[in-house]
C-alpha cells in the first residue's frame, strides 16, 4: 500500500472511531461555554467554531454560551476606567454595565456571522430576550458589586423551539430582574443555568488553562478526574482562586442537578471539543459524581 492510501486509511479509521460517540450523543443536547483565551485568538475561534458546528452537523444539539471577560476589559479600560474583580465577579456599575452590554452583543454577532459562514443557522440572543435570563441581585460573599445578576429563571421554551427548527442558539450572559432592570452575568453562571434548565447531556466549559490544579503553581497537579466531594474539599482548603471559583462552583451545581457530563477544557489545545467528545484521550478535568469514571463502559 502506498503512503497516500494510508494517509486516507488512518482518516477513515478517525471516522469510524467516532461512530460510538456520535450516537451516543444523537439529538442530545451539548452546552458549550465559550471564553478565555480561546476568544481572544482568532485562529483559535475559529476552530472553536468549526467543531461546534461539526457537531451541530453530525447531529447533536449544541447551544453556545459566551463570555468576553478580557474584551470587556479591554473596552472598560480605554473608557478611563479600571476593571475590578471580587471572587472572580466583576464589579458592575451602570457605566461598567453599559460597555459590558455593547461589548457582549459586538461578541454575540461575530460569534453567529462565523457560525452562518459555516453554512448552518445561528441566532444570537442575549438573556433579555424573551426572558431567557431572569435574574436576581448576586451579592459577593455578602457584598454589593452593583448591576451582577445571579440566574433565577430560565425560559428554555426559546431554546427548544430554536433547537427544534434547526438553529444553533447563541447566547450572551446578559439578563433582567423583575424590574426590567439589565444585569451582568458571569458566563460560566448562565451557562450553568441554561444547561440545568435544558437537561443537557453535556457541559463543556472552554477556558484558558489545562484544567484544574491541586497546585495552580504546579502543572503537574491537573487533575484529570475530580469527584464532587474532592472539589469541595479544595475549594474549602484554598486551592481554588479568581475566575476557577465561580467556574468549579457551577461545575458541582450542574452535575448534582441532572447534567450528565461536565467538563473544564483548555480551549488553548487546537480542537478541544473534538478531542474531548470524540477521542479517548481524557483531555481538561471531568467533574464527577459519586463513583462513575470520565471515561464511558467499553472505553
Ligand atoms: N486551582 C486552580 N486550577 C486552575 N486554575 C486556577 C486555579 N486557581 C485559580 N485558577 C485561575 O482561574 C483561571 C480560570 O478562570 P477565568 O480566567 O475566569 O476563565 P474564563 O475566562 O475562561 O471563564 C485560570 O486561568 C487560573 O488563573
Ligand atoms: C459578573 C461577571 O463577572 N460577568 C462577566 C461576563 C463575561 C464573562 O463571564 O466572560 P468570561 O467567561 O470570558 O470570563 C464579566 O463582566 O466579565
Amino acid at each position: 500500500m502506498n503512503e497516500n492510501m494510508q494517509q486516507y486509511l488512518d482518516k477513515a479509521q478517525v471516522l469510524i472511531e467516532a461512530l460510538p460517540y456520535i450516537q451516543r450523543f444523537n439529538r442530545k443536547i451539548i452546552v458549550v461555554k465559550y471564553g478565555g483565551s480561546a476568544m481572544v485568538d482568532e485562529d483559535l475561534k475559529k476552530q472553536v467554531i468549526e467543531d461546534v458546528t461539526l457537531l451541530k452537523l453530525v447531529g447533536f444539539k449544541p447551544i453556545i454560551v459566551h463570555g468576553g471577560g478580557k474584551e470587556i476589559s479591554k473596552w472598560v479600560g480605554k473608557v478611563g476606567m479600571e476593571p475590578q474583580f471580587i471572587n472572580g465577579l466583576r464589579v458592575t456599575d451602570a457605566d461598567t454595565m453599559e460597555v459590558a452590554e455593547m461589548v457582549l452583543g459586538k461578541v454575540n454577532k461575530s460569534l453567529v456571522q462565523h457560525v452562518e459562514e459555516l453554512g448552518v443557522r445561528a441566532i444570537g440572543i442575549s438573556g433579555k430576550d424573551g426572558g431567557l435570563l431572569r435574574v436576581d441581585k448576586k451579592l459577593s460573599g455578602g457584598e454589593d458589586i452593583g448591576f451582577v445578576g445571579e440566574v433565577k429563571k430560565v425560559n428554555a421554551d426559546i431554546l427548544y423551539d430554536l433547537l427544534e427548527k434547526d438553529f444553533l442558539p447563541i447566547v450572551c450572559p446578559v439578563g433582567m430582574d423583575d424590574d426590567f432592570n439589565t444585569y451582568n452575568i458571569n458566563a460560566d453562571d448562565a451557562a450553568c443555568a441554561i444547561a440545568r434548565a435544558v437537561k443537557a447531556e453535556k457541559l463543556a466549559f472552554l477556558t484558558d488553562i489545562e484544567g484544574v490544579y491541586k497546585d495552580p503553581e504546579d502543572p503537574k497537579t491537573l487533575i484529570s478526574e475530580l469527584r464532587v466531594d474532592e472539589a469541595q474539599k479544595l475549594m474549602a482548603d484554598g486551592y481554588i482562586g479568581g475566575g476557577m471559583l465561580p467556574k468549579l462552583q457551577n461545575c458541582i451545581d450542574a452535575i448534582e442537578n441532572g447534567v450528565s457530563r461536565v467538563h473544564i477544557l483548555d480551549g488553548r489545545i487546537p480542537h478541544c471539543l473534538l478531542l474531548e467528545i470524540f477521542t479517548n484521550r481524557g483531555i481538561g478535568t471531568a467533574i464527577l459524581n459519586g463513583e462513575e469514571s470520565r471515561y464511558y463502559h467499553g472505553e
